[in-house]
This record gives structure tokens, C-alpha cells and sequence, in this order.
């Protein structure tokens, strides 16, 4: 409602009634936020309990950066132990969770292409010229696996790749050669938004359950618009014993 609200404002309707363009603008914009956020989360995260399944290695340093983050405290209601994350700054302390979310990106990005157009004809910085009405099609799955970009290790699931050495602060994931989200002035506006519901959700999840992928359950991508899994994710989920969590369930 807030940003009803301000959009109102901003338009100049005097936050009163909405005219027929601001709603317009109003109602695009919700629909298009709901479109954009809601399967690239789920396809990013199908991919991510995926390969984070396949390496225990990373499931492990995972929860280990997670219980230094949780904080203990009795449920106001069920009077039992619970974990609690308490903001988007603890979120932003979880640099490998951030790591292993990128390194999901790069290798399976929920948008595996795009396509651009010129309205006018231009010169690319390469120095090819591109005709207007051109088609330019980006494969952000090809880029996310360049070798001469990525390394020899390209094809292995590395979030240290992501987390600076010293600081144990994140590298800088907004340069081109990260393609997932695009970038320039039309890059994805929800970036931000995606990192925090995704580390919410995979937090929760590996605190509480085991996640074992289905033996002999095939996954491929299947070419579309959206980097679906063909056959979708066979998992079996089971609680973790009391005694291997130390704080109960998590609430992020
Ligand atoms: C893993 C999750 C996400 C990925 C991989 C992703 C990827 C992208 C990509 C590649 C574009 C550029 C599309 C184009 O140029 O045609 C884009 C645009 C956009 N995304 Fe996302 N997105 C994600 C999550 C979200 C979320 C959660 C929201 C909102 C809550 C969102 C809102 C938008 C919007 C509004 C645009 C249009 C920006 C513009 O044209 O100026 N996205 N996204």
C-alpha cells in the first residue's frame, strides 16, 4: 500500500484517487514484480537444494556460518527453543549461503537468454555494427560458463569463489562477466529482494530438514524462457533429530 501510496505521490494524483495512468502504471508494476520475483526464486532454488545435495561439503559450511548467526531464544508461544534471524543485516552476514546462491546463478540462471534489439542502428563495443530491427541473442547460460572467464574450475560448484579472502567479505558480483541478472540501466531491480527471500528460504530449510535427491531421478534444464528442471526435483525430506539442532526450529 505504501508504494500505492508513494507512486501516487510521485505521479502527482496527490495520493487521492488514482487517475487512469497512474493506475495503469500501478497495476504493471505490481503484476510485473509478482511475474519477475516468483519463478525465478523457485527455479533458482530447485537448482540450489540440488546441488547443495550433491556437495554435503557445502551443505556443512553452510550450517556451520548459519549457527553463528542464529540467535537462541524461547518461543513467546510454544515456550520451546527456536532460532531466530533476526534481520536483513544477519542475512548480509551469511557471505557462503551468498556464495553458494551466486554460484547457483552463474551455473544455472533462471533466465538462460535474452534477446536485444536496437532501435536505431548502433556499433557494438566490440566494433561490430548491429542493424536496426537486429536481433542480438545473449546467452547468460554460456556466459555464467566461459572458461576464459571463470577458470579452469568452471564447471565445479565453488561458492569460495564468490568470498574474498581476508575480509571474508563478497566479491563484486555486479560486473558484466556475472550475467544472471543483466546489467545497465535495465538490469533486474529485484536483485536485492531475490538474495533475501532465497538465503530466508534455503536457511530455514537446511536448518530443519534433510533434503536427500531421489536416486536415478533424472535432472536436466529444459529449454525455455525459464531454466526449469525438465523433470522437475524428486527430494526426500526428513526432519533433523532434536539432538543435531542446537536451537529448535528457525524463523528468519
Ligand atoms: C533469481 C531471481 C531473479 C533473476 C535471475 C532475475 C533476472 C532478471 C533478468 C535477467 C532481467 C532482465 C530482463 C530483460 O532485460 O528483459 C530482470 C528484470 C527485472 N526483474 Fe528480475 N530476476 C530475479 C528476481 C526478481 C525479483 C524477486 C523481482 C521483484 C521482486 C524482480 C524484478 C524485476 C524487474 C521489475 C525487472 C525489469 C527491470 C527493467 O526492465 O527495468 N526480479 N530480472
Amino acid at each position: 500500500m505504501k508504494v500505492i501510496v508513494e507512486t501516487e505521490r510521485l505521479l502527482g494524483s496527490g495520493g487521492d484517487c488514482l487517475g487512469s495512468k497512474g493506475e495503469k502504471f500501478v497495476r504493471e508494476t505490481v503484476v510485473g514484480l509478482m511475474v519477475a520475483g516468483r519463478d525465478t526464486i523457485a527455479v533458482a532454488l530447485s537448482w540450489f537444494f540440488w546441488l547443495v545435495a550433491k556437495n554435503p561439503g557445502v551443505e556443512e559450511r553452510i550450517l556451520e556460518e548459519l549457527d553463528r548467526v542464529v540467535i537462541t531464544q524461547m518461543g513467546e508461544f510454544s515456550g520451546e527453543k527456536q532460532g531466530i534471524v533476526s534481520s536483513v543485516e544477519d542475512l548480509n552476514k551469511m557471505v557462503y549461503l551468498h556464495g553458494a546462491i551466486s554460484e547457483t546463478l552463474r551455473l544455472y540462471p533462471p533466465v538462460p537468454f535474452e534477446l536485444k534489439q536496437p532501435l536505431e542502428p548502433d556499433m557494438l563495443p566490440s566494433d561490430h555494427f548491429v542493424g536496426k530491427n537486429t536481433r542480438i541473442f545473449v546467452s547468460i547460460y554460456s556466459i555464467g560458463r566461459m572458461k576464459e572467464v571463470w577458470g579452469e574450475d568452471w564447471m565445479e560448484f565453488k561458492p569460495e569463489r564468490w568470498v574474498a579472502d581476508r575480509s571474508e567479505g563478497l566479491k563484486n558480483d555486479d560486473g558484466v562477466e556475472f550475467a544472471t541478472f543483466i546489467t545497465g540501466p535495465r538490469s533486474c531491480s529485484g536483485k536485492k529482494i531475490a538474495y533475501t527471500q532465497m538465503k530466508s528460504i534455503a536457511s530455514c530449510l537446511l536448518h530443519r530438514y534433510k533434503i536427500d535427491v531421489v536416486d536415478d531421478h533424472p535432472v536436466v534444464p529444459r529449454l525455455s524462457m525459464m531454466m526449469f528442471m525438465r523433470y522437475g526435483l524428486k527430494v526426500r525430506v526428513s526432519c533433523k533429530t532434536p539432538e543435531s539442532s542446537t536451537t529448535g526450529p528457525l524463523y528468519v
